[in-house]
């Protein structure tokens, strides 16, 4: 067992994704927490390198390795349930969280890019295995609490879309997070955008993608950005819009942070920080 000097019992972490965007500021984050200990960076560069010196903030005696399963595997050996925060790509996360899952690490999920049908099998597997898993498509408060205020306009107006802007480097479109506020407009049980014309597309996607309840979205990519998300209510008359800012991923660190202390506590998967927000 490890113990801060306060005597306080440590979380066991993994980072995957370690040398990434994501990865860097919560490496930074974990090294910070006086209840977590980092046990495992996982990446692709700066291999052997310690991960500390990579993110710029001194040696933490954790190498930088490109092997997951014998980092999980070693990690399942700590007293204290361990747990792993992936932010990676979405052609892996899959098979990342069930590797998790499979060796008792508790999974914190914030790469994006998972369809329904994997959060649903990833589900069974995490039921089947009664072990907690966090898939959180967006660690900012910011946002969720721009979600629920969408949700309560949503009362208001038929016509709903929303526009997300994110850095040239995403790999996934739409965002996570625009799929997420789609899907929770769409649980309201309302019909959103009942067509006023006969509408026709001259350039395909000029309309955006259709999400959920007939909910468009569209993705803007562009350097400069970090991430930004609109939803855009009208009615006769009037929009409302309805927007969040992230300038810089520190944002996402106490979202993270909460999640790695809330899922030891679970035994099934929750898709979504407003889940676990008290
Ligand atoms: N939930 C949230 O709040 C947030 C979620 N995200 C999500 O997190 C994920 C990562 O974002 P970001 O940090 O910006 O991305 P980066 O590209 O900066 O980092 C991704 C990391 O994963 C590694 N990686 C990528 N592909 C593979 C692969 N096939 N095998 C092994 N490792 C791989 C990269 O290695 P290498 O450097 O070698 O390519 C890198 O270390 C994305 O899905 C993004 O949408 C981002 C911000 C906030
Ligand atoms: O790739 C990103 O940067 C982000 N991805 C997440 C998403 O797809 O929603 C969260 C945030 O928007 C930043």
């Amino acid at each position: 067992m490890s113990y801060s000097n306060t005597t306080t019992v440590q979380i066991p972490v993994v980072v995957s994704g370690a040398t990434g965007k994501m990865g860097r500021e919560i490496i930074k984050a974990i090294a910070k927490a006086p209840d977590m200990n980092l046990v495992g960076a996982i990446g692709r560069q700066h291999l052997g390198e310690d991960i500390g010196e990579v993110v710029g903030i001194g040696e933490l005696e954790i190498p930088v390795t490109n092997n997951l399963e014998v980092v999980l595997a070693q990690a399942a050996q700590e007293s204290q349930l361990p747990v792993m925060i992936d932010v990676t790509h979405p052609s892996i996360i899959y098979d990342n969280i069930r590797s998790a899952i499979a060796y008792g690490v508790r999974p914190v999920v914030g790469t994006t890019g998972l369809t329904e049908k994997q959060i649903a099998d990833l589900a069974l597997f995490a039921d089947k295995a009664s072990t907690g898993c966090i898939i959180a498509p967006n660690f900012s408060v910011g946002v969720i609490l721009m979600q629920q205020a969408a949700i309560a306009a949503a009362r208001y107006y038929q016509h709903v879309e929303i526009i997300e802007l994110h850095h040239n480097q995403k790999a996934d479109a739409p965002s996570g997070t625009a799929i997420k506020t789609a899907q929770m407009l769409s649980e309201l049980g309302q019909a959103f955008n009942p067509a006023s014309v006969q509408e026709q597309e001259h350039l395909a996607g000029a309309r955006g993608a259709v999400c959920g309840e007939n909910i468009r979205i569209h993705s803007l990519r562009l350097p400069g950005l970090v991430a930004r998300q609109e939803i855009i209510f009208g009615s006769m008359g009037e929009t409302l819009k309805i927007e969040h800012n992230a300038s810089d991923r520190t944002c996402y660190m106490a979202g993270v942070l909460l999640c790695v202390r809330k899922v030891l506590a679970l035994k099934s998967l929750v898709y979504g920080l407003e889940k676990v927000l008290a």
